[in-house]
């Protein structure tokens, strides 16, 4: 056999395999006969092949793999999945790099080092079910053609039709760990159904009804204000003010009226003016960003907070303040503190009780839920068409990393909200992710056009291979010579066909 009849060869055992997923009750094997052809057909070092369900219970990854041992696909579940494969989600597009560690979009991966990957082919699965084939090249190889990039997107294509077809992604659901809480409060803006949420609303509970000091710890973006609301709306203030200072936007020097207020006399021309104290009278002042408070400002809040007495700017009588006193940072101020920045008995006097807020790596689980709900609120908020997220969409923005916590996520909901809104999409995918507006994709196959595909294709390959001598083609296909000269008219391929 000649190396292109080797090939044609291996092609056509490819789609048959493919085809005999269709009629296995258990596709497992079928689809791991079509990793092995498919290693075989590009000379890849190994083949795998993940499949997600938006599930927020146990694991959502289902794989599979050939030429990988056990612990390769280990290692490529745990190393890839924030690299190329996200890359191939997000996009919705194949990713293809002929050399992982000079590539400047992946070099930079503790994957891609660690393997010294060389030519990767990563393919999201195109029937509408979220997942990614996943080709790697052996060492010192050339990279993917694109004969077998054509071949992996049509394989790529076809297992992803038929897992949705078979409904492989269908999520359980996901317990709520949360539910407790929010029987017996109000905590109807704060979205999430984790564990570490539901420890985080343990503590709202615990801390909301007594009239303490809390300090709100935690990453940018993850929620801190929110709960201070929340804490405020489960207090016995809840009917009371809940006034907002955020320490970093004052100006050092207006730090002290913009808080306690002044008095005429203040300086020339200066009024009498209320401050955040005297505003959040009978309710809850919330300092945020309480670490940039000026340390001329900290013992003035220090004497607040013992004896609940202030003094507004050039007032010679001191006022009595009924707030309580909720502060967040995500300032590490201990060590504010070691280095001479933070009062340490103003420290001790704010975090009476201490909420650490979690960052979304902690709480990954609630990202499906994150994702749907916010969606809903920014289309009403900005009158939008509710659309909703698709299987893909939910698993990029899973397998994605938030270092922006929830704020930086909804940032981008909003932009792929609008940008789905802007095509007239019927869903939202993963490509409007990206950052520009793109024009409006071809509709994903249906089952039967990915199926006819592959048939096409096939016969295409095989006729081509042998010249357009029907029966050879029939004899290779193992079909009569009526039910190619069939297929042929069915397909309208012809022998100048460039199709
Ligand atoms: N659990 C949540 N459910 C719904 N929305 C959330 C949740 N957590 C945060 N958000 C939203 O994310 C954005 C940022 O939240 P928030 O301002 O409370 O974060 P933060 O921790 O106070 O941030 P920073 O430290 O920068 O002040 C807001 O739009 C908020 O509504």
């Amino acid at each position: 056999m000649t190396a292109t009849e080797d090939v044609t060869a291996r092609e056509r055992d490819l789609y048959l395999g493919m085809l005999r997923i269709l009629d296995s009750p258990e596709p497992t094997e079928p689809m791991r006969n079509v990793l092995e052809t498919l290693v075989a057909l590009s000379q890849a070092q190994r083949a795998y092949l993940e499949l997600y369900r938006d599930s927020s219970a146990g694991d959502r990854r289902w794989s599979l793999s050939h030429g990988c041992s056990m612990s390769d696909e280990e290692q490529i579940r745990a190393t890839t999945s924030r690299g190329i494969v996200t890359a191939a989600i997000a996009s919705g597009t194949t990713v293809h790099t002929a050399f992982a560690l000079l590539d400047e979009r992946f070099a930079g991966a503790p994957s891609v080092k660690k393997q010294r990957l060389e030519a990767v082919l990563c393919v999201p699965l195109l029937g509408g079910v979220p997942g990614v084939l996943y080709l790697e090249g052996k060492r010192g190889a050339p990279p993917f053609s694109a004969e077998v990039i054509r071949i992996a997107e049509h394989v790529a294509r076809f297992i992803g039709t038929a897992a949705q077809r078979a409904g492989a992604h269908r999520p359980p659901d996901a317990e709520d760990a949360t539910r407790p809480f929010r029987e017996r409060l109000r905590l109807e803006a704060v979205v999430g159904r984790s564990r570490a949420l539901a420890h985080v609303l343990q503590q709202v509970e615990l801390a909301a009804p007594l009239d303490v000091t809390v300090l709100i710890t935690g990453p940018s973006g993850t929620g801190k204000t929110q709960i201070a609301h929340a804490l405020h709306d489960n207090s016995k203030r809840r009917n009371g003010p809940f006034v907002e200072l955020n320490c970093a936007a004052i100006p050092e020097g207006l730090f002290e009226s913009e808080l306690f207020g002044m008095m005429p006399g203040a300086f020339p021309g200066a009024r009498r003016t209320p401050g955040k104290v005297e505003a959040a009278e009978g309710g809850t002042l919330f300092l945020d960003e309480i670490a940039e408070i000026p340390l001329t400002a900290q013992g003035k809040l220090l004497q607040l907070l013992q004896s609940k007495q202030y003094y507004a700017l050039a007032s010679p009588r001191v006022a009595k303040a009924n707030v309580r006193i909720i502060a967040a940072t995500n300032a590490d101020l201990p060590q504010l503190v070691a280095d001479k920045r933070f009062r340490e008995d103003l420290l001790y006097r704010l975090n009476v009780i201490t909420i650490r807020m979690p960052g979304l790596t902690e709480r990954r689980e609630d990202l499906g839920v994150l994702v749907d709900e916010l969606l809903l609120r920014l289309a009403s908020e900005h009158g939008l068409p509710q659309l909703r997220a698709s299987p893909a969409f939910h698993v990029a923005c899973e397998i994605m990393d938030w270092p922006g916590n929830v704020r930086q996520l909804r940032h981008r909901l909003e932009a792929a909200l609008i940008r789905a809104c802007h095509e007239a999409a019927t869903w939202i995918e993963p490509r409007h992710l990206s950052e520009s507006l793109q024009a409006p994709p071809e509709r994903p196959a249906s089952f039967h056009e990915a199926t006819r595909q592959f048939q096409c294709e096939l016969i295409r390959r095989v006729l081509k291979e042998v010249d357009w001598n029907v029966s050879e083609a029939a004899l290779r296909l193992d079909l009569t010579r009526a039910h190619v000269y069939n297929l042929l008219k069915a397909f309208e391929l012809k022998r100048d066909d460039k199709k």
